[in-house]
């Protein structure tokens, strides 16, 4: 009897590894061709989220110091720090990170009470709810994570203001469609008469890859993840970009797009209902829901510790 009941289980086992290819082979495809539409009513939650004319002196003090400060000056330098030879590396899992990241209370958003983690997986599952590709849960889960460049001393990080809230490239005028605009006025960059101009250092059609955007969590944790992870580019842009509300939702800087960043602006545009109107949902019970996404973690991320 027992040989057999052996045998049960090994078949069992392998039908079991079985669907999981299929499962992940039906992933791969839908990571192809994925529905870029949400459940979200857009034009009641515009209404509702990132209302900056009615905001807290914490959010319009925090853009007045971010907006004189994110010059190209500051931004080499930054970039710098980040690829320094001589800087050691944070070592960390996913999970670990997100663990780390949880103290952390973001003074540029006017829209969450929740912590870090909560707002991650609560991102996290409104794209699983609505049938998304399992890349695109992950993104979810970690397109935050860049936040902690802020615990890096090696990083140089000045304050939030290098790391949370929107981003705009710099090098160029700066557009009247981000926030606040008036507030540029304090940036030396505005006196400089190449970085002021209209298309500054670059030229049309350059593509978003070779302009610089504002140095802050998006960028830091693009850079992190692009060579650590199995992510399509679609995820990549995801992360990337997903604080660039001037060139996703208002329009501006489209003509520094090339061919390519099409289909990442409807990436990104696909992304943003679930950052954004996801902040009203229920509050997600974090370790309910831990086994689900370490599974996904580590098919992400299959060498477990990154680099930060
Ligand atoms: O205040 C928020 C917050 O910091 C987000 O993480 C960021 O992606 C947004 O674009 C920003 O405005
Ligand atoms: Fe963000
Ligand atoms: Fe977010």
């Amino acid at each position: 009897m027992a040989p057999t009941a052996l045998a049960d289980v090994a078949d069992d086992h392998t039908l079991g590894q079985h669907l999981e290819s299929i499962s992940d082979a039906i992933d791969d495809v839908n990571s192809i061709k994925y529905d870029t539409k949400s459940k979200f009513d857009a034009a009641k939650d515009k209404a509702t989220f990132r209302q900056y004319e009615d905001a807290c002196d914490r959010v319009r003090n925090f853009y007045r110091e971010q907006h004189a400060k994110q010059t190209v000056a500051y931004n080499l330098a930054a970039r710098a720090r980040f690829y320094s030879a001589s800087r050691t590396r944070p070592r960390m899992t996913i999970w670990q990170a997100m663990e780390k990241l949880d103290t952390l209370v973001d003074e540029s958003d006017p829209d969450t009470s929740l912590s870090q983690i909560e707002h991650l997986l609560q991102s996290a599952e409104a794209i699983r709810r609505d049938g998304k590709p399992r890349w695109m849960q992950v993104t979810g889960l970690i397109h935050d994570l860049g936040k902690l460049m802020l615990f890096d001393p090696a990083l140089g990080t000045q304050g939030q203001w290098d790391v949370v809230g929107d981003t705009f490239p710099v090098g160029l005028a700066f557009d009247r469609r981000i926030i606040y605009p008036d507030t540029f006025a304090a940036n030396p960059d505005t006196r400089d008469p190449v970085y002021a101009s209209p298309l500054g250092i670059y030229h049309a059609g350059c593509g978003l890859d070779n302009v610089m955007l504002s140095w802050g969590h998006d960028e830091y944790l693009y850079h992190v993840v692009k060579d650590q992870s199995t992510l399509p580019d679609e995820a990549l842009a995801m992360i990337r970009y997903h604080s660039f509300y001037p060139w996703h939702r208002e329009g501006a800087y489209r003509e520094l797009m090339a061919d390519k960043d099409h289909a990442m602006l409807q990436a990104v545009q696909a992304f943003n209902p679930y950052d954004l109107y996801s902040k009203s949902d229920d509050v997600p019970r974090v370790e309910d829901l831990k086994p689900y996404y370490m599974g996904l973690i580590d098919k992400f991320f299959p060498q477990g510790e990154l680099a930060w």
